[in-house]
């Protein structure tokens, strides 16, 4: 029923490019087979123009504006962790969802940043595109770029729904990725306490 291949597209690049997003998102759902017309479908190309503005709005934000100067001299230099930020992204092969928790860590040096501002950077890059693995490393990279840091840890567990809803159709794997930087790399101590503590947290949610 789906007719998206190429040698059946019946509009020339010229007039797709004329077309608002909402005409194709029209065009999309009379490929999948649908009537765009019927009543519940009339106002879906204006929803999914909404809710995918909404989803892919990181590409319209920069960690420089969400930090805000949020950005403090303080002289502390153990460890600090926000732990369970969930997120949601899309995956960029199938354009479904992926969803779970990021835990973050990093060792200041000289300067923190504002609490709520860490969870604000997971959903700059969560809302784009993705592959988990670039989003955990991107959020680490952020960190660092902001403040400097003696590291930063980032792990992000996720399910992915290609692997659930299609696909290999396995409905209990979970994807864990890390990225570690710094201290976090160098010193096998203080990545084993950035574990353990995300491990606790875990444990307390049962
Ligand atoms: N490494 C990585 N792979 C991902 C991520 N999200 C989706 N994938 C994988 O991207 C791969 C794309 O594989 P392809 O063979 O090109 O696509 P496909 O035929 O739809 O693959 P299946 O999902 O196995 O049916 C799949 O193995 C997905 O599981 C991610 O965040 N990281
Ligand atoms: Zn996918």
């Amino acid at each position: 029923m789906l007719a998206l291949r190429p040698e059946e597209t019946t509009e020339d690049q010229t007039t797709l490019s004329a077309a608002s997003t909402q005409e194709i998102y029209r065009e999309l759902l009379r490929r999948m087979g649908e009537d765009p017309d019927r009543d519940g479908l009339l106002r879906t190309p204006e929803r999914m123009e909404k809710s995918t503005a909404f989803l892919t709005q990181g590409y319209t934000q920069s960690v420089e504006e969400v930090l805000h100067e949020a950005l403090f001299d303080v002289d502390y230099d153990e460890m600090v962790i926000v732990r369970d930020i969930e997120f949601y992204s899309q995956c960029e092969h199938h354009l479904l969802p992926f969803f779970g928790k990021a835990h973050i860590a990093y060792v200041p040096q000289g300067k923190v940043i504002g609490l709520s501002k860490l969870p604000r950077i997971v959903d700059v890059f969560a809302r784009r595109l993705q592959v988990q693995e670039r989003l955990t490393r991107q959020i680490a990279e952020a960190i660092t770029g902001a403040i400097n840091p003696q590291g930063v840890a980032v792990i992000v567990e996720a399910e992915h729904l290609c692997m659930m809803m299609r696909g290999v159709q396995k409905q209990s794997s979970a994807t864990v990725t890390s990225a570690m930087l710094g201290v976090f790399k160098t010193q096998l101590q203080t990545r084993n306490e950035f574990l353990s503590l995300v491990r606790t947290g875990r444990g307390n949610q049962q």
